[in-house]
């Protein structure tokens, strides 16, 4: 899980005892396809009551890990079979129940859920009602690793508080502000449009959050600045944010587009789908879980975690290292193309668990791009940290940082801001 050092800090007991009784809480649920990070925020005063993360959904044995922050007690880990989503949530709901935090309390104003897929209507949070669940139901074939899993951990929670306002943070909200020319594919118009087909951009919670706080740690407004944000988890994405609003990004209709992934191909040539289907006899479906679930890093070398490639290099091994600098080669792409479409960079920032913890991505990605005004220090990238810090030497016309991201941070502060207006 990405290391949080977002505003938010965590409340200790007595501040805890002394929170006010009014709705002030909002639970935030990020269900993925095989997992559900939750925490549970005081928006009062930004403090962190609970996290968590459920794994392994649907497999042998799935584990629970839940921090209770309010009541300073020590992180709880178990393992047991977990089925579904459904069953995922009651885990949530006994943890926090456990800490005297369980949903029933008057103290929750909201449940923000990140959704990834909205498509275009939505370009903001919203309340969700029957009808912004269809849309989001709607919206499935364009998402189909994530937009089930947001829409059951929406059901199961609608379910426990029917009385509360439910949230959607879409993913692709950020990226709503993107110019046609880069939105649009050069492909025929009628078919395209008959079927919104189109570049929509995912991750954009944590590019909207990353870019704001880049432009804080450069102490400049965020209108003034212009960054390049690498957002480097298991799915990963890059966007040009000019002035605070996004301009490009390298997801397209679907999260497969762009920067190689841990388990996604990213960038191919189109054609290699219909040339398996005619060369392999592969079927669409077959392609389809080829380039989402067996390609990227895992494709390429066996491995999806950059922690287990880096060891594998370490000992020479040759597939780890091609996999490393294929990744890297596609990464310095992107730097170089959204260079020349924001014509001036103020910044470069990495964040999500790669970007955040990756000194050796980092120091190859940004290896000899001087011509772009880039220089990283090599000592400032090499020293691990929690926070947001520069990474470039004083001499380096670009800042390149790592900011830490928080998606759950800044879905509970725009779910709490819609609910309390
Ligand atoms: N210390 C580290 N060094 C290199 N990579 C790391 C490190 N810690 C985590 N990662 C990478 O971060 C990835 C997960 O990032 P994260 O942002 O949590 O992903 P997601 O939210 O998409 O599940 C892991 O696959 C792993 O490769
Ligand atoms: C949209 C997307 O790729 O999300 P994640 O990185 O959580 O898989
Ligand atoms: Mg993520």
């Amino acid at each position: 899980m990405t290391a949080n050092a977002g505003p938010a800090t965590d409340a200790t007991a007595a501040a805890q005892a002394d929170a006010p009784a009014e709705a002030t809480q909002v639970l935030v649920l990020n269900s993925g396809s095989s997992s559900v990070k939750y925490q549970l925020l005081d928006m009062a005063d930004s403090t962190r009551l609970a996290t968590g993360l459920v794994e392994r959904i649907g497999e042998e044995t799935s584990r629970v890990t839940h921090a209770p922050l309010a009541t300073g007690g020590a992180k709880r880990e178990r393992e047991q079979p977990i089925a579904d989503h459904e069953e995922a949530l009651r885990a949530v709901t006994e943890e926090l129940t456990a800490d005297g935090l369980g949903l029933d309390s008057p103290k929750l104003a909201a449940i923000g859920h990140r959704v990834v897929h909205g498509g275009q209507r939505f370009s903001g949070p919203t309340v969700i009602d029957r009808e912004v669940l269809a849309e989001i139901e709607r919206l499935i074939p364009v998402a189909p690793l994530h937009n089930p899993a947001n829409i059951t951990g929406i059901r199961t929670a609608m379910g426990l508080r029917p009385d509360l306002p439910q949230v959607a943070v879409f993913d692709t909200a950020f990226h709503t502000t993107m110019p046609e020319h880069a939105a649009r594919y050069a492909l025929d118009v009628e078919t395209a449009d008959a079927h919104r087909i189109r570049r929509y951009g995912f991750h954009g919670t944590s590019h909207a959050y990353v870019s704001r706080e880049t432009a804080k740690l450069l102490g400049r407004d965020v209108t003034d600045v212009n960054v390049i944000v690498l957002h480097l988890g298991n799915g990963a994405s890059a966007s040009a944010v000019e002035g605070g609003r996004c301009v490009d990004t390298s997801m397209g209709l679907t999260p497969l587009e762009g920067l190689v992934m841990g388990t996604r191909s990213g960038d191919i040539d189109p054609a290699v789908t219909f040339h398996l289907r005619r060369v392999a006899g592969m079927s669409v479906d077959e392609v389809d879980e080829l380039l989402n679930k067996k390609s990227g890093l895992i494709g390429l070398c066996g491995d999806n975690d950059m922690r287990e490639i880096g060891r594998r290099m370490g000992e020479g091994d040759r597939a780890a290292q091609l996999a490393f600098e294929i990744y890297v080669h596609r990464l310095r792409k992107y730097v170089g193309a959204y260079t020349a479409v924001l014509g001036r960079v103020d910044a470069v920032a990495f964040t999500a668990g790669v970007g955040e913890n990756s000194a050796a991505v980092r120091e190859a990605s940004m290896r000899g791009l001087g011509a772009l005004g880039i220089e990283l220090d090599a000592v400032r990238n090499s020293v691990r940290g929690s926070s947001a810090r520069l990474i470039s030497a004083d001499t380096s016309r670009v800042a390149v940082a790592v900011v830490p991201t928080d998606e759950e941070l800044e879905i509970a502060t725009q779910t709490y801001a819609l609910v309390s207006a």
